[in-house]
């Protein structure tokens, strides 16, 4: 074994302690700057062994599946519960800041917003059946391998307090030792579950599923391979005042907070805009909330999500009117001259970003802009593109959606003077 005694530096873009002591900088997971830490060592990777000191922003991970220390097995769902507050908020919010400096994006952004444990609503499982029973819990860091987990601080309560009931199940789908992926959703009317597995169901598979989903109390819907095995009553989501009933697998954002809170940013921004494009609308996240003020086109892929979304304005008198577009934005995105007749405009693409659609907005006259992003290193690539194109940004602000990860949710704002 190769051990070495570290002085970790600094954390790095992945939630990794880094120590730039030797010849190449060394990743260290659980570590924060100041450790002191004994590892032993793979080429730019080392595995802690002992912590020799700790630096000060080291604190107690507050979950039992957390980390090497674990006393339970550990969990790799989460990887920097370690980091005391400040120094995670800020940690979190230079993601940001150092993807806009290297697109020489000199804008102020503004602290990280805040996310409570428990407010995950979208938590998405790895499931296998063992010789044991069904493990169910999320991938060890860097592994296949599936930690059971008897409880997670991210998730909602209801998900937690259900653990049980999801994992037998979870049981029920199961069918050999093939690990699959087990997608829960808490919704207002019950549980939406959609599994993604590499293993087929025959018809007698998909009657026992679809008859435990009937016998399990607070399932809405068991979708299999984007497959509705059983809808007991459709899930539903609000969306402000706006009821929507979401497809099976579709995008939804993890975290209610955080979706209000957007959606608040978003609207802010946009109010008063007579007529407004939601590009990447996904569900109506944004477009069913503008629309209580403003005229909302809304231009997204997934045909089943823009149905949805269309089912939920007609279900709700009184809003502007609100027009759907199924359109690949990246292939084709909004031209130009087809952004002309809008006041304000939203885009929350995928994390690859926008990059087409973007330069097409920067030549555009919508004197309002809200870019919405959970990729800060193509967000500041299609801002610097609007910014060439003579916008302004005129706010940048974090939000921890995925609390403990290196993940961060982001809502720039944007003006032109036309
Ligand atoms: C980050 S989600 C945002 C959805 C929505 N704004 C929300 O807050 O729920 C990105 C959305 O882009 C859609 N999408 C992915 N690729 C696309 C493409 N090439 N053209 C148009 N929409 C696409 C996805 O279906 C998804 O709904």
């Amino acid at each position: 074994m190769n051990a070495r005694t570290l002085d970790i530096d600094r954390l790095g873009a992945q939630g990794d302690g880094i120590a730039d002591g030797g010849e190449h900088p060394t990743f260290v997971s659980y570590t924060v700057p100041g450790d002191k830490v004994t590892v032993s060592l793979n080429k730019s990777r080392g595995t802690l062994l002992a912590l020799i000191d700790s630096g000060p922003d080291r604190v107690p991970a507050p979950c039992p599946h957390f980390g090497p220390d674990s006393d339970i097995a550990e969990c790799g769902g989460c990887v920097v519960q370690h980091v005391a507050l400040d120094a995670y908020g800020d940690w979190k919010r230079d993601l940001v800041v150092s993807a806009l400096e290297s697109r020489g994006l000199d804008v102020t952004v503004a602290p990280l917003v805040r996310a409570e444990p428990g407010a995950r609503r979208r938590v998405v499982f790895a499931a296998r059946r063992s010789d044991r029973g069904i493990v169910l819990g999320f991938n060890k860091q860097g592994s296949h391998d599936i930690v059971a987990i008897g409880s997670c601080l991210v998730a909602t309560p209801r998900i937690n307090r259900e653990l049980d009931t999801l994992r037998k199940l979870a049981n029920v789908v199961a069918l050999g030792p093939q690990a699959f992926r087990y997608s829960v959703l808490d919704t207002a009317s019950g549980f939406d579950i959609a599994v993604d597995a590499p293993f087929k169901l025959s018809d007698k598979d998909r009657l026992r599923i679809a008859d435990a989903v009937r016998r399990t109390d607070g399932v809405a819907r068991l979708s299999f391979n984007e497959e509705v095995l059983l809808e007991k009553n459709p899930p539903q989501l609000n969306f402000g005042a706006v009821t929507v009933n979401p497809p099976p697998g579709s995008f939804v954002q993890a975290s209610e907070a955080a979706d209000l809170l957007m959606s608040e940013i978003v609207s802010g921004h946009l109010g008063k805009a007579k007529r407004v494009v939601d590009l990447f609308s996904g569900c109506g996240t944004f477009a069913l909330r503008l629309a209580t003020k403003s005229t909302v086109h809304a231009v997204e892929a997934s045909g089943p999500a823009l149905a949805s979304l269309d089912k939920a304005y007609r279900a709700h008198p009184g809003l502007r009117s609100v027009t759907v577009e199924k359109r690949d934005l990246i292939r084709r995105p909004l031209m130009t001259q087809e952004l002309k007749i809008y006041q304000g405009l939203v885009f929350d693409p995928p994390r690859a970003g926008a990059e087409v659609q973007a330069q097409e907005i920067a030549r555009s006259v919508v004197p309002k802009v809200a870019a919405v992003s959970c990729n800060p290193i193509t967000l500041a690539r299609d801002l610097a593109i609007l910014v060439a194109g003579g916008y302004r940004v005129t706010s940048v602000t974090p939000i921890d959606q995925f609390l403990w990860t290196p993940h961060v949710e982001v809502v720039a704002l944007l003006e032109k003077k036309v």
